[in-house]
């Protein structure tokens, strides 16, 4: 089909009695930066190993622009894969690393080092190609990996963790520098991740994994403000979940709904019930948590449950903040921002334990 970089029908792996990817269908459109984002175990490595060819599947198929690959061996796929744990050859130049795979594939001298030059000018390393990987940061060996994978210009790259190794800083710059890259050279690329964070940062799509199932696949602001499953409410953010007798007082219907910290206003309870357009619960704060440019309340509401709050620190210091642990407070939204989050359905899979989790740097 035109258009289409990568389709998946069916796609089942088991290893034994484990069943890694449990059915996924899904369509990636050329030039898309599309993630697959889930807690650890949730079969996204698989799925990513399986498009490669490194892993056969059990079941199903895999379509590369609109061939049947299920069964090519990975040299036969117009993909590149680049890890986390990428290994640049140490004794040659940035230049020659890059080069390498045109070499092996017999490319001529004077047209590799041209391509190679290109690449290394595509991730921001212009000039650096007489240089060894000893003498680069964290961030631009990894650029060198990345170089790597487009020197031979494959149709889709597959990024699995790529930033994983990186620091925080480092790996929020790459971030912003990987999706500008990807929008220059129009490659469609499949990027791995458990970061929530990474993926709504970068991405045009994600398909959000639990226990080698899809539970949701959109735009980030579709995982984001609607979310599909408890589950991915929960992953995806801090769920903030409102059900039965809180949903009916609070929300003024039944069911379960979600509401995102920022969108709450906490004010000191004053007694008065507030704005028409707004959601209202009165609670007692439970906790609360100076973050330097917010601030994070955890209140357990008189009408039962506990919700998030995250005040940007506008006016509030530290020692304000402090003052507010055990006191009566007002939380207070606009309607728009209450989303219903769908029961999960009777098939569905059963929510992963939080154990199961890796921290997420939500707050
Ligand atoms: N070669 C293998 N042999 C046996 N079990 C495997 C193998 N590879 C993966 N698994 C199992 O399949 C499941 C899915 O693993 P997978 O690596 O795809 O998850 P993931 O979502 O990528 O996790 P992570 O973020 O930790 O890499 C896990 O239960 C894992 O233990």
């Amino acid at each position: 089909m035109e258009g289409m970089a990568i389709r998946l029908q069916g796609l089942r792996k088991a290893f034994g009695r484990t069943e890694a990817v449990a059915g996924v269908d899904l369509e990636i459109a050329d030039g898309e930066f599309f993630s697959m984002l889930g807690p650890s175990g949730s079969g996204k490595t698989t799925v990513l190993r399986m498009i490669a060819g490194f892993e056969a599947p059990t079941g199903g198929t895999i379509e590369l622009a609109g061939s049947d690959v299920t069964r090519l061996a990975p040299f036969e796929r117009d993909v590149h894969t680049v890890f986390q744990d990428y290994a640049l050859f140490p004794h040659m130049t940035l230049e020659q690393n890059v080069a390498y795979s045109l070499k092996i594939r017999g490319v001529p001298r004077a047209r590799r080092l041209a391509q190679a030059r290109e690449a290394l000018a595509s991730v921001r390393l212009e000039g650096f190609g007489a240089r060894r990987p000893s003498q680069l940061s964290g961030g631009q060996r990894q650029r060198v990996a990345l170089a790597r994978a487009l020197v031979g210009r494959p149709k889709v790259l597959l990024l699995d963790e790529p930033l994983g190794a990186l620091d925080l800083k480092l790996r929020e710059q790459m971030q912003i520098e990987l999706k500008a890259i990807q929008r220059e050279v129009g490659i469609t690329f499949v990027f791995v991740t458990h970061d929530q964070e990474e993926a709504l940062t970068m991405s045009d799509r994600i398909a959000v994994f639990n226990q080698g199932r899809i539970e949701q696949i959109g735009t980030p602001a579709d995982i984001y403000e609607r979310p599909a499953t408890p589950f991915v409410a929960g992953f995806v953010g801090t769920s903030n979940l409102l059900t039965g007798e809180a949903a009916e007082r609070v929300v003024g219907r039944a069911g379960t709904y979600s509401v995102r910290p920022e969108k709450i206003r906490v004010v000191k309870d004053s007694g008065n019930t507030g704005d028409p357009d707004c959601s209202t619960a009165t609670g007692t704060v439970a906790e609360v948590v100076y973050l330097g440019d917010a601030t994070r309340f955890l209140v357990d509401l008189d009408a039962g449950g506990r919700l998030t709050a995250l005040q940007q620190n506008l006016e509030t210091s530290s020692e304000d903040v402090a003052a507010y642990r055990g006191s009566r407070v007002r939380l207070q939204w606009h309607h728009r921002h209450n989303f219903r989050v769908p029961d999960v359905p009777p098939d569905a899979p059963p929510e992963a334990a939080p154990a199961d989790r890796r921290p997420l740097r939500t707050r």
